[in-house]
This record gives C-alpha cells, structure tokens and sequence, in this order.
C-alpha cells in the first residue's frame, strides 16, 4: 500500500466544481432545495407534476415542442428585468439568448428554485456565472448549432465591407449612381488575422482560405497542429495587428478580452485595415474605433455585435458611413436556430431530469460511465460527511477535513471531485441553512472557511471496484463521541460499499459494520455479556425496528464500540435509557 499524496495537497476551494450526473442519484443531491421547500418539490415531481421552463427569448419550435414534452413552458419575450425577477421564483430552468441579461438580482430571486439556466448559444457574457454557481444553479449552453452561421456571417461582412455593399445598397435605393465612389479591394491574395481560433473563427479561416487569402490567426489557447492542418499560422497578438488587412474577430468576451482592441491596438494597424466583428461588442473600445474610422487608420467596420445592445439611436459608429452593421444576426438562420433550440432543449431537459450536461458551464464532465460506477460512492462520501460533522463537538468549529480514498486503481483513475463535492454537502449541510450540489460544493466550502485537502492511497490488488473505502477526518476538534477520536486524534469515520449501499466500517480506531440507512446509535461500553440485549430491548419497547448491529471492540473484555442501525429515530427518553445502562460509557445519535 503507498500513499500517493499527501495531506499538503489542498484543494482549492475555488476551482469551479465538477459536475455532472444521472438521474441514479438521489434527485436532492442534485438539486437539492432550501430545507423548508426541498421536500415538496420532489414530491410534486414524484406526482408527476411537471417542472416549469421560462423562454425568454425566440427559440425554435422544434426546441419548444421537446420542452413541452417533459416540462411547462411559457415563452414569455420582451420582459423587464423587473418582470423577468418576478417570474423567476416560479420556475425550475429559464432559457435565454444573448438579449436576456441573468443578473445576481436574477439568481437572488429565484429564491432557491431555478435549478437551471440554458443558453441558446455560444456566449455566456449575458449570464452571471459567478452568481449561479453561488446559487448552485447549472448553466449550459448550445455550443455547437450556430457555429457555422456565425462563420457564414463573418464572411458575408467580409466580402461586404471588401466591396462597400452596404453603403452602395444605401447610394442606389436613395437614387444615386456612384460607380467611382464603390470602387473596392480585392481578397485574393491579403491577409486576414483571425483572432480567437475557436469553432467560428477556424470555421472563417477555412473559408477565407477558400476566397485565395493569406490566413494568419491569433489565439493564445490554440494548438498549432489544429491551425495547421487548415493552413494557418498561429501568430502573436502584434504580428496579427501589423500584418493584417482584414481582421476579423471570434474570441469570447471575458476580462482578458475587454476592450482588446483599443487606442493602443489600433495604433499599431495597417493604415486602411478593415474590421469584422461578429464576436461581442465589447471586445472593442467602441469610442477608439470610432477615432481610428475617423483617422483614416481603420479603412471599414462591420459591426454584427456591440456593447450595448441595441445600440442607442445617437451611436457615432452606428450612423459611420464606412460602418457596416447588422442587429446580431449571426446565429440567425433557420438551421442555426432549430439547432440551436434543440440542443438547449435536449440539455435543460436533460439536466432536470438530473442527468449528464455535456454542455454544463460552471461544472466540468464526469462522463457518465464513471458516474454510474461512483454512484453508490457518491451516496457513501455524502453519508461520511454527515456523520463526521455531527460528531464534532458542538462549538469546535469544522475546519480542517482530510478525505482519503483508497483504492487498487492508478491514480489517474479516479475522478474525486463528484466524491469531494458530496463530502462537501454532507459536512455542511447538517449544520447550516444552505443547501449544498455538485455546483457550489467548492464556492460554499470555501466561503464557510472549509479546509478539505484529498488523498490517495493505492492499495495492491485488482483494480475491480473504483474505491475500496473512503475516510474523512476532521482535525482540531473535539467530539461529543470521544471514541470517535483515532489515534491520530482526528474524529475518523471510514465506509465502504457493499452489495451496493454505503456501510459505515470504522468510527475512531474501532472497526464497526453497519449499513447507513435511517439513523444510528454509536455506543461505547465495557466489553461484557448482556448489553446488546439491553439495547434492544429498550428499542423493541418503542417499536424502534434495529435494521443492523454491530460491535468492535479493542481486545476481548476491555472497550467495544456498538453500532445500532434504526429504521425509526427513537424518543429522548428512550435514548436515555441507553446511556443510563450501567456498562455503557457513552453514546451518540446520529441523523443520516
Ligand atoms: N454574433 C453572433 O451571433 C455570434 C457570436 N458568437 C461569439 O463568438 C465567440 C466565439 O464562438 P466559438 O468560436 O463558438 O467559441 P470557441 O470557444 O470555440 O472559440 C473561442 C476562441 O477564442 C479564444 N480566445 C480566448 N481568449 C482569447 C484571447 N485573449 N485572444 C485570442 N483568442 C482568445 C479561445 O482560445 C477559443 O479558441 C463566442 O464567444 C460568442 O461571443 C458566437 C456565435 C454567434
Ligand atoms: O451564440 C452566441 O454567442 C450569439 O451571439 C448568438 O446570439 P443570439 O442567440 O442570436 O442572441
């Protein structure tokens, strides 16, 4: 046996949570709800109530009809965002484009309710992601559907600014004939810098290679090879801006990204270069562009995005005679858009049944084969948690949590953060108000000052079940069960699967057997005859049905550790009757 990391090893806390999930799991590991609602909701849904799905914006009627079929839908467009507020604590998944703006004030007031935010697109810039993992609300969206008309588009503004389309269009229908002032610039043969080498912008790429142009891209994330199995030079930010005569652009916008384009880019362009964007507004400094136009230094824009949106009536870009511009139609087709609606509707559906979201935003994959084996490790990692915790001692203040996961499989063979969010829940939980899910397990351990570092032992063997058993200690604190305490002098649980449930196999350094289910009495006493029938019988008494029983014990004669499995959770007076039997030490009830 080697122990393959150590307790040094934290993890950050902050790293956005795994996760994803099958509807084998407990639905409220999921989704659970704020504890005074949680019950209710998956009653309605056991009742065969159907969840309640806001569209809140244009979706395509095939994406409409899937809704439909698992879920109410109302498609309510144009709301206020005090409107969208109010509704919001009405429904389980709302889906948006890029028009909706998912604000904090959104997520606060779901009160707890939204489980789901699906975006009918790429970008995520409308949605507060920081905001909805907080609320342990999953965000996905339909990355792939529009990805063409996006290329498409980008190559339409293209060939348009390359050929003063639109401002010819404007010349003829005002009743001009200005063939002199139309005079354009050929493709072949220049360069166009495509920054952001994504889905679109290698998209773009391979058709403007297609129109005989020189294709350099700019994108900090990219592989080569990708680049150069269509031709494509990966350049630097400079030898983009210096070399290019078209650029056009397709990265995301984040804080890196903000106002890339600004003075100082702009200063360093080919005189007479010409901009596409078709990616946000705000990756260009709107104000910087308009100066740069205005100079000469920028030849033409085309304009399918801005930073606000529409823009207002009096924008100096907007009304720029070599400004071309469209209300962002990239996505718009009408394949784009049924995709599109298809496949948010497949992952919000899918996502409220509590299965895998392939698309999750702020929750990384576990595929769902490993998920399916985990799950019943799943249920014993939450279990452990909650028994730990609720044996510290009222007042010690959990803090430092060590999980251990033991196992004959390498170490890169076990995917712990599905594990590590459900030790999370089980820690948390039983002493707060808040709820806990696989997509704020990380954001609440940390905000609530947890310190859970992960290790892995790697047991010799064959390798057949994931794990063979999981432990969590918490240290510097003391228990109100003081046999929970190991050696170590850390309140130590440890369990294991069997036959498919969770079984709780060591409290402190005594070795027990009991399967977690219901409610357990841990009970220490002085190893002798009769005491075990004691404790029964005071349960019998009450109708309180014992589903498991197990003693460990140190030597024959000296302490034992009893562990009583309920069914039913006993009166007070019955639990103190058992600590009133004279050969028990100590004992403690515990809540699964
Ligand atoms: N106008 C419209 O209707 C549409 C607009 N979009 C926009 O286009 C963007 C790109 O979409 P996809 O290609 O599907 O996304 P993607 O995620 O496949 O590609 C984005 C690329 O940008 C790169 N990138 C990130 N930071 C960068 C930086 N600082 N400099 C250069 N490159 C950087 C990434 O590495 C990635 O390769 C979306 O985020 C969205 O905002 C997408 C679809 C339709
Ligand atoms: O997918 C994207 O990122 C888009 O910008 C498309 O936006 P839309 O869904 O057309 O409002």
């Amino acid at each position: 046996m080697s122990v393959i990391s150590s307790w040094n090893l934290t993890i950050s806390l902050n790293t956005t949570l795994s996760l994803s999930w099958r509807s084998s799991l407990p639905s409220r590991a999921i989704f659970p709800r704020p504890k005074k609602t949680r019950t209710l909701v998956v009653l309605a849904i056991a009742l065969g109530a159907k969840p309640t799905v806001l569209v809140s914006e244009k979706l395509g009627d095939a994406g409409i009809q899937l809704l439909k079929t698992f879920a109410n839908v109302d498609c309510s467009y144009n709301l206020s965002p005090e409107e969208l507020c109010t509704k919001i604590s009405l429904c389980d998944a709302l889906i948006v484009r890029s028009g909706t703006k998912v604000t904090r004030e959104v997520f606060e007031s779901a009160m707890g309710r939204l489980k789901v935010v699906g975006r009918a697109g790429v970008g995520i810039d409308n949605v507060d992601i920081s905001a909805a993992t907080e609320h342990g609300c999953l965000v996905v969206n339909a990355p792939t559907a529009n990805t063409i008309a996006a290329a498409e588009h980008g190559i339409a503004l293209l060939t348009a600014v390359s050929r003063n389309v639109a401002q010819a269009d404007a010349s003829v229908k005002a009743g001009k004939w200005e063939r002199n002032k139309y005079v354009g610039v050929s493709l072949v043969g220049k360069t166009l810098a495509v920054m952001g080498f994504g889905k679109v912008g290698s998209e773009v790429a391979r058709r403007a290679k297609g129109l005989g142009m020189q294709v350099i891209a700019h994108d900090p994330y990219a592989p080569a090879d990708r680049a150069r199995a269509i031709g494509v030079e990966l350049v630097s930010f400079e030898e983009a801006l210096t070399t290019a005569d078209f650029i056009s652009l397709h990265m995301p916008l984040t804080p890196a990204t903000s106002k890339m384009f600004n003075d100082e880019a702009f200063s360093r362009v080919k005189k007479g270069v010409r901009i596409i964007n078709v990616a946000r507004g705000g990756v260009i400094d709107e104000e910087a562009l308009l100066r740069a136009l205005d100079s000469g230094i920028v030849a033409q824009a085309a304009l399918d995005v801005f930073t606000e949106e529409p823009p207002p009536q009096e924008n100096k870009l907007v009304r720029h005679e070599n400004v071309t511009v469209t209300p962002h139609l990239g996505a718009s087709t009408t394949e784009a858009q049924e995709g599109v609606a298809l496949e948010i509707a497949e992952a919000v559906v899918g996502a409220l049944k509590g299965e895998l979201a392939a698309t999750a935003v702020n929750a990384p994959m576990v595929p769902a084969e490993v998920l399916l084996e985990l799950s019943p490790y799943v249920a014993l990692a939450e279990k452990l948690g909650r028994l730990a915790v609720q044996l510290a001692a009222g007042g010690s203040g959990v803090k430092f949590v060590k999980v251990t996961y033991a196992s004959a499989r390498g170490p890169d063979d076990l995917d712990t953060r599905l594990l590590r969010a459900m030790v999370t829940k089980g820690l948390i939980e039983p002493i707060s108000s808040v709820f806990v899910n696989l997509v704020n397990a990380d954001f609440i351990g940390k905000q609530r000052g947890l310190r859970l570092t992960e290790e892995r032992i790697v047991l010799d063997g064959s390798p057949e079940k994931p794990l063979e058993f999981i432990q969590v200690r918490i240290a510097n604190v003391e228990s109100k069960f003081a046999s929970a305490i190991s050696n170590s002098g850390e309140i130590t649980v440890e369990g294991r699967v069997k036959d498919g449930k969770p079984h709780l196999t060591k409290v402190g350094s005594f070795g027990v057997d009991v399967s977690l289910e219901g409610s357990i009495v841990l009970c220490r006493q002085s190893d002798q005859p009769g005491i075990i029938g004691k404790v029964g019988n005071i349960l019998s008494e009450e109708n309180v049905n014992v589903n498991f029983m197990s003693v460990g014990r140190i030597a024959p004669g000296k302490q034992a550790v009893m562990t009583i499995g309920l069914d039913e959770e006993p009166s007070r007076d019955a639990l103190k009757k058992i600590g009133e039997i004279t050969a028990v030490e100590e004992f403690v009830f515990l809540k699964l």
